[in-house]
């Protein structure tokens, strides 16, 4: 029989998702049908795709997977969408909790842009001139010169691929400070296995790393989808009250056949 399932499609700073309201719990989680939902080709197309499902304790559940059609770790972008998603099916009305794979996470809509906060932060690993943390998703650093212009697929693929990370994977992000205050930010995405316009948790990654050290709490970051703004508060390594902001919009909404 054949299984027609409603649809949504947000983006948030070019970083696009399939969104799906799960709360009857019909979708079958499939890796093969998710992957093809999000094939730009075959499919609907987008960088992943987000279930949103009841929870107990807090105003809805997400569940994330890559475009591989892989559960994976935090997508902050997806967070940010998630709860556009929600506002939208009047889940809440200006203020909302959700639980996430990483934990608890608060959020708000402000003047249409949407407010994430992101778990707290308490390790950055030097690697050699470079960093590694996880932001509710594993997160490599690196600063270069002229990230307009630098060869982020070829260098990301051949990082993400390196035997320490083969395994398990890691995002990674090629970052230029271009003022005192703001941060541009290209990233190789694992489960994407490709550059996306914008990835929340490594522009998140990328600002602590800049921030790290300096006596200041918010960071403007360009992508190539748009701008978000990291704000935080630091004491050593460790790093809390951490806010991802920025636009999250919905694109389109349809039916497919699964
Ligand atoms: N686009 C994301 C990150 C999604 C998770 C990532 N691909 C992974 O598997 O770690 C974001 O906005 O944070």
């Amino acid at each position: 029989m054949q299984n027609t399932i409603e649809f949504f499609k947000y983006q948030g700073t070019g970083n696009d998702f399939v969104m799906i309201d799960n709360r009857d719990l019909q979708f079958p989680k499939d890796r093969a049908i998710i992957e093809k939902l999000c094939d730009r080709r075959f499919g609907i197309g987008a960088d992943g795709l987000i279930l949103l499902e009841n929870d107990d304790a807090t105003d809805f559940k997400m569940v994330y997977y890559n475009s591989d059609g892989n559960e994976s770790t935090m997508c902050g972008n997806g967070g940010r969408c998630i709860v556009a998603f929600a506002y939208f099916l009047d889940i809440f009305e200006d203020k909302t909790t959700f639980i996430a794979i990483d934990g608890l996470h608060e959020a708000e809509i402000v003047n249409g842009t949407v407010k994430l906060k992101m778990g707290d932060v308490n390790t950055i690993i030097s690697r050699d001139e470079n960093f590694e943390l996880n932001t509710g998703s594993p997160h490599f650093v690196k600063f270069v010169n002229e990230v307009e212009n630098y060869a982020v697929y070829k260098n990301g693929n051949e990082i993400r691929n390196s035997a320490t990370y083969k395994d398990e994977g890691i995002n990674v992000n090629f970052v230029e400070p271009i003022s005192e205050d703001e941060i541009f930010v290209r990233t190789y995405e694992r489960g994407v296995e490709d550059e996306t316009f914008s990835c929340g948790t490594g522009v998140t990654a990328s600002a602590l790393v800049f921030l790290k050290g300096k006596n200041k709490v918010e960071v403007d970051v360009k992508v190539l989808g748009g701008n978000l703004k990291v704000y935080a508060e630091q004491d050593g390594d460790s790093f809390r009250n951490i806010w991802l902001e920025g636009p999250a919009k919905q694109v389109f909404k349809g039916k497919i056949d699964l």
